[in-house]
């Protein structure tokens, strides 16, 4: 009898293989311990200028749902808290689990949430492009939001309802008038620390500021988001996208602060 074991060879435990900086000494995500996170008194608090953002689209980029925004001049920034200076909105996406599972990246003491959105901000002080940025130590800034399940989000419907347009890898539609501000939970007391992208290339360019609070959405809105492939459509086999989340890292030493 012929027993044939087909590992994925691509999932995150092989990444190093390819991109060695994965066993770096500053990896994203981790797990948080809140008790150990140093109350920094000079943290000040996070302010977002969304107010003139401007979405472009939605799309499906084989590893999650991603809405990009115009980041051509400073009309949607994120500032103060570890910041020196302003990074502007590039993106925002998601990263969840399969049915009854939990999905986030960053883990607050050993507990996963449902999901993590990551609004992905850059340096457009000290770099020209966001590519640029994407490689530099203080390159990135991304604000993660845990996902907890409840009640249904007033607002989330927005994004949840456009998921069956970009149901397979590649597709991409047009998603104006979207502001990321209506997901934000009440309270912006966060966790901050010094990481890197959760998926190849993994550069180590990201300050995290990781919210407390986490946004509540219905299991309902989130089933729809394990509507989308991660194949094309030409592709025969359809594999749910679910589950495109990296498990915790390393701290090596490094300090998570935290906000009052
Ligand atoms: N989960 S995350 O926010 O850390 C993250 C991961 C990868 C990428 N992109 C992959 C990449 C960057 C440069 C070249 O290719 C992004 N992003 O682009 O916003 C965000
Ligand atoms: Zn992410």
């Amino acid at each position: 009898m012929v027993i044939i074991l087909e590992m994925k060879t691509e999932g995150p435990s092989a990444w190093n293989k390819n991109y060695p900086v994965a066993d770096g000494d500053r990896q994203s995500p981790i797990d948080i311990l809140p008790h150990q996170a140093r109350h920094d008194p000079n943290l000040g608090p996070i302010v977002l200028n969304y107010d003139r953002c401007t979405s472009i689209n939605i799309a499906n980029n084989g590893h999650s749902v991603v809405v990009e925004f115009e980041d051509s001049d400073d009309r949607s920034v994120i500032q103060g808290g570890p910041l020196d200076n302003p990074y502007r909105l590039k993106q925002f996406h998601f990263h969840w689990g399969g049915k009854g599972c939990h999905g986030s990246e960053h883990t607050v003491e050993g507990n996963s949430y449902a999901s993590e959105l990551h609004l992905v901000h850059w340096n457009a002080v000290k770099f020209k492009t966001f590519g640029e940025a994407a490689s530099a130590p203080d390159g990135l800034a991304v604000l993660g939001i845990f996902l907890e399940t409840g009640d249904e989000h007033r607002w989330l419907h927005m994004i949840t309802d456009a998921l069956y347009t970009v149901k397979f890898k590649g597709s991409v539609t047009d998603f104006k008038g979207f502001n990321p501000k209506c997901l934000l939970p009440s309270s912006l007391h966060y966790w901050t620390y010094l990481g890197s992208l959760t998926t190849p290339p993994l550069h180590e360019s990201v300050t995290w500021i990781v919210v407390k609070e986490p946004m509540i959405v219905s299991e309902k809105q989130l089933g729809k988001f394990r509507t989308l492939v991660f194949t094309g459509e030409e592709e025969d086999e359809r594999t749910r996208m679910e589950n495109n989340f990296r498990p915790p890292q390393l701290l090596k030493g490094r300090t998570v602060r935290s906000s009052n």
